[in-house]
């Protein structure tokens, strides 16, 4: 039956255009949720029951946002690029805009990930998929646009194995903001810039976190390059933590790409040079630094990419449907694809043994090095006496001696730290404890008691507890004593991070009687105070590492 055949039995039916009816359409599951969208698979009667996806977005959840879901709906119908998937059409139902497009069946690559690759894919297939929705983002960039949310899961592949970037949720013109444009779109410029922060924190450029110096197109070359790293491992980095904004503004600050290449991976999977400088040149904290998309589609790494048919032969064979994998992931995952913002800033999410599959990522070695930390890694975190992460293996009485060998990162796998911390004099209380027999360090902090420029003491000692006392330094392994000491300086940051993670529950209670406004201003003006002890802080551990590093040389 023809289509003009079928116009004439549906007066619903206009020039085959999607119907701005949602009895037209017959809902057959639920395939994905979002944080403010349920999206399903359905059919439109009119059009040949042909199947579409319907995302069907919560107005009255968005509220403040209702401006970018309509620029979101706007944007998919004006963009037509092979690699962009476009919105047949949009229209609201009661409290919730319903965005029609093309029904992509493999779904999102997050949702191929989680179900099928825990570990993350291949090169070839990272860079087949990733090649497309470079094309994409080129595009996009050419006509003055930024997608502001590139990750897997806005990343969406048919059965046919196309790639179509999709989600425009946040996306924004360049035409669209305050200043003027006024250069192409691949050359950096002051005159592009963007200020509110959109898009999803682990995947956010560090400008974007930090909005009030502006960003641009390069915002999405970060996110990209965060995105080849969620292909790579299965998740991005440090999305084991609460998404706080503050929490995010620290975890951007530790990533420190630009000397990426001399990473040497031995663990788990190795890389090629080129996915690594590839990912390297995205994550340069400088934005003016990294490459336009254009550029970076003529990068080696993208000469690996193979095409649709190596994706269906590879990528889709087996996979279970989108719906299903929806289905396994619900009943796997209630309590994250239940939760509410607010529970979104609870680390207990990550109880999820899917979610806590990488539980964070090791810098430490060389200050460069990508390894995952995997769960049963995790260390006991104490603080002031009190267990805030208890080791995973096993049960923790509280007390700064509780740890096992085991905890110790394995990454650094001869390194044993000790930690104790204390604000009154002559105490010894809290901290964590983490030894091997190779070498321990122990340090300890009295505020009243002085010291040396951060008011702190280091002993280094070899083998486990013996060896120097209070004051005294025995070196054993300079190199090693330096991983150890970046060790410590993490392991300080991360307990900086939880501590800055509870001030934000504390505070959410605190300003909830707040408006939207004032609540806004208050976290401005705290995370300002935040953002200043963080830098006299971290001055002062650089000061000490640089004073250590000193007597090392010495010895
Ligand atoms: N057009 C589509 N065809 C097939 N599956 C889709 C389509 N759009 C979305 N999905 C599925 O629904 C899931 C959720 O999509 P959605 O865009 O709402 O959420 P998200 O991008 O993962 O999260 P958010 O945008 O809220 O941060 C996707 O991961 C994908 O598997």
């Amino acid at each position: 039956m023809s289509h003009d055949q079928k116009k004439e039995e549906d007066p619903r039916k206009v020039n085959n255009q999607y119907p701005l009816d949602s009895n037209c359409y017959k809902i057959l599951d639920e395939i994905g949720k979002g944080v403010s969208a349920i999206v399903y698979k359905a059919i439109c009667l009119p059009i040949d029951s042909s199947v579409v996806a319907i995302k069907a977005i919560d107005l009255e959840k968005l509220k403040e946002d209702f401006d970018n879901v309509r620029r979101e709906a706007k944007t998919m119908t004006l963009l037509s690029h092979p690699n962009i998937l476009p919105a047949h059409c949009s229209f609201t139902v009661n409290t919730r805009l319903w965005v029609v497009m093309p029904f992509m069946s493999g779904g999102s690559l997050q949702s191929i990930i989680s179900s099928s690759y825990p570990d993350g894919l291949s090169e070839y297939c990272i860079a087949t998929v990733l090649k497309e929705t470079l094309s994409a983002l080129s595009y996009l960039h050419g006509q003055g646009h930024l997608h502001r949310d590139i990750k897997a899961g806005n990343i969406l592949i048919d059965s046919n194995g196309s790639v179509k970037l999709a989600d425009f949720g946040v996306s924004a013109s360049i035409y669209e903001s305050n200043l003027p444009y006024g250069s192409s779109s691949s050359s950096f410029s002051s005159s592009m810039m963007l200020t509110d922060v959109a898009g999803t924190p682990y995947w956010m450029a560090p400008e974007v976190i930090h909005s009030h110096t502006g960003y641009s197109l390069k915002a999405d070359i970060w996110s990209f390059g965060i995105t080849a790293l969620e292909l790579a491992h299965g998740r991005p980095p440090l999305s084991h933590l609460p998404p706080s904004k503050s929490l995010i503004m620290k975890i951007t600050k530790r990533f420190r790409f630009s000397d990426y290449e001399k990473t040497k991976d031995t663990k788990n999977k190795k890389f090629s040079k080129s996915f690594k400088d590839m990912v390297g040149l995205c994550l340069d904290q400088d934005p003016s630094k990294r490459p336009s998309a254009e550029k970076l589609l003529k990068h080696s790494f993208f000469k690996n990419s193979k095409g649709p048919d190596f994706l269906v032969k590879t990528l889709l064979q087996g996979l279970p449907t989108v719906e299903k994998r929806f289905k396994e992931m619900k009943t796997q995952m209630p309590l994250s694809l239940n939760k509410t913002e607010e529970e979104d800033d609870d680390e207990s999410v990550s109880e999820n043994p899917k979610q806590r599959r990488i539980s964070g990522w090791n810098f430490n070695e060389e200050g460069f090095k990508l390894d995952p930390v995997f769960p049963s890694d995790h260390k006991q975190v104490t603080f002031g006496g009190e267990t805030i992460i208890k080791d995973k293996g096993k049960e923790s009485d509280g007390s700064s001696n509780s740890s096992s060998p085991e905890q110790v990162l394995p990454e650094t796998d001869q390194i044993s730290v000790q930690e104790s911390g204390s604000d009154s004099q002559g105490s010894n209380a809290g901290g964590g404890h983490y030894e091997t027999d190779q070498i321990s360090v122990q340090e300890s902090r009295s505020e009243n008691q002085g010291g040396n420029a951060s008011g702190g003491q280091s002993v280094i000692s070899g083998g486990s507890g013996a060896g120097a006392g209070a004051g005294g330094v025995v070196w054993k392994d300079n190199e090693m004593v330096l991983k150890t000491l970046k060790f410590l300086k993490d392991s300080v940051d991360d307990q900086r991070h939880l501590v800055s993670h509870m001030i934000n529950l504390v505070r959410v209670e605190d300003t909830a009687n707040l408006s939207r406004e004032e609540q806004l201003m208050k976290e401005i003006d705290n995370l300002k105070v935040e953002l200043e002890n963080e830098k006299k802080k971290n001055s002062e551990l650089q000061l000490e590492l640089e004073i250590l590093k000193l007597q090392l040389s010495d010895e």
